[in-house]
């Protein structure tokens, strides 16, 4: 047994898994031997599901079924979205709702009282309903919680085309349609990431699918992780207000002692090759829109963090500015991100359950071993 202490498990192999490679020097990820940059070129995010969760990628017959079967479990049980008005009528923060709302879908998946928590069948298919009901849910969240009723699914457009049309009210044009799917074709999976450690920590118990995508959603909630999108909006909103020079606005910042979020990566030593396609798509919306005024903005503070900290933007950056400019809420690029990266987890859980040891590493004591103990009415 060794005893060298690595905080944080940076650097530390714990599984094998056929998912992603990242090459964190070449600033290089791809999903099952295919780059990122092609499959956000080429693949929408129903065939990089199916890419992760089967192995390879789908002929057009496969993907139909595929995307089909997922696109019939789009609605959500009346009791799920009754919850979800309840937790917006509270006022309650948006992943909070989707973590609590998830939990609760187990109660209505046919699959979800199975004898055998790893039965890849009953899992694949747990897993389209997850992903499929996922943004039913943070549509509806995001509607009822600003005072409008929920848009129910509709089975004939694509994963991303259905949840901005249940977003807005309105199917989405062609460019909107198609920058959305590829942001959650850039964020579907990334190696033993926080969120989906923690989805194969909770699965290596034996615990079911929806425990494990439910504690993924609460990890990924963090500020130093999946958190950082909506972070990088509104520091960019703060930057906007304050009327500073966004470097200056920076300089202050880390003098201050704060973190900048959408900065640095505990894999990445270069940019984050996310990042590149998705500043492209940021630049683009705002010349579209006759305003690069964020776009501007965040290569300003790029170059900033480059030059002085040595610091790269992570996916986190420039998803900020392309959401905001595609006109979705700053607080649901979370749950969005959660909307993606649900794929990841399921492949990763269907990875641990084929080949399970329970994850349980130690911690290194350094309290007190030789305490006497006194009864209550004795101590002082
Ligand atoms: C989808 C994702 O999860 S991507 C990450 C999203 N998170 C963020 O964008 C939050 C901001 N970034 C960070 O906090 C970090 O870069 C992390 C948590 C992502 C990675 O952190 P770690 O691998 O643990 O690196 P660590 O925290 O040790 O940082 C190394 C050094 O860089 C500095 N640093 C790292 N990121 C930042 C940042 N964003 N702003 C300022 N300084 C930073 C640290 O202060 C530290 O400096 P020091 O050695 O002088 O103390
Ligand atoms: O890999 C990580 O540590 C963070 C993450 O989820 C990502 O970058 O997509």
């Amino acid at each position: 047994m060794s005893d060298e202490l690595k905080k944080g498990l940076e650097g530390v192999l714990v599984a094998e898994s056929g998912l992603s490679y990242i090459d964190g020097d070449e600033g290089r990820l791809v999903y099952r031997g295919y780059t990122i940059e092609d499959l956000a070129r080429g693949a929408s995010y129903e065939e990089v599901l199916y890419l992760l969760w089967h192995g390879e990628l789908p002929t057009e017959t496969e993907l139909d079924e595929f995307a089909g079967d997922m696109a019939a479990e789009r609605a959500v049980d009346d009791d799920v979205i009754d919850t979800v008005r309840d937790l917006a009528a509270a006022d309650e923060v948006p992943m909070a709702a989707v973590r609590t709302a998830v939990s609760e879908l187990s109660a209505f998946d046919a699959d979800a009282d199975g004898e055998e928590p790893t039965d890849r069948e009953a899992n694949l298919a747990k897993g389209k309903r997850l992903t499929a009901k996922l943004p039913t849910v943070i549509a509806a969240f995001t509607r009822l919680r600003d005072g409008e009723e929920p848009v129910e699914p509709r089975e004939d457009l694509s994963h991303a085309g259905n949840f901005l049309y249940m977003l807005n009210g309105e199917v989405p044009d062609d460019v909107m349609e198609e920058v959305f799917d590829q942001a959650l074709v850039l964020h579907a999976d990334h190696g033993l990431n926080a969120s989906t450690f923690s989805a194969m920590v909770t699965s290596s118990t034996l615990a079911d699918l929806h425990s494990a995508v439910t504690s993924a959603i609460g990890t990924l909630s963090g500020s130093l992780h999946g958190g950082a999108n909506q972070n990088v909006m509104e520091m960019l909103k703060e930057v906007d207000e304050s009327g500073k020079d966004p470097v200056q606005w920076v300089e202050d910042a880390l003098d201050n002692g704060d973190r900048v979020a959408g900065f640095g990566h505990r894999v990445y030593n270069v940019k984050d090759p996310r990042a590149k396609i998705l500043s492209e798509q940021s630049e683009e919306l705002g010349e579209a829109a006759g305003d690069t005024k964020w776009y501007e903005m965040s290569v300003a503070i790029e170059e900033y963090m480059q030059e002085e900290k040595g610091l790269a933007p992570n996916v986190d950056f420039y998803s900020a500015t392309t959401y905001y400019q595609m006109g979705i809420p700053t607080d649901i690029y979370t749950p969005i991100f959660a909307m993606s990266r649900v794929g990841g987890w399921i492949a990763h859980v269907l990875e641990q359950y084929e080949d399970n040891r329970l994850i349980r590493p130690r911690a290194r004591y350094v309290g007190p071993k030789d305490q006497t103990f006194t009864l209550i009415d004795e101590r002082e």
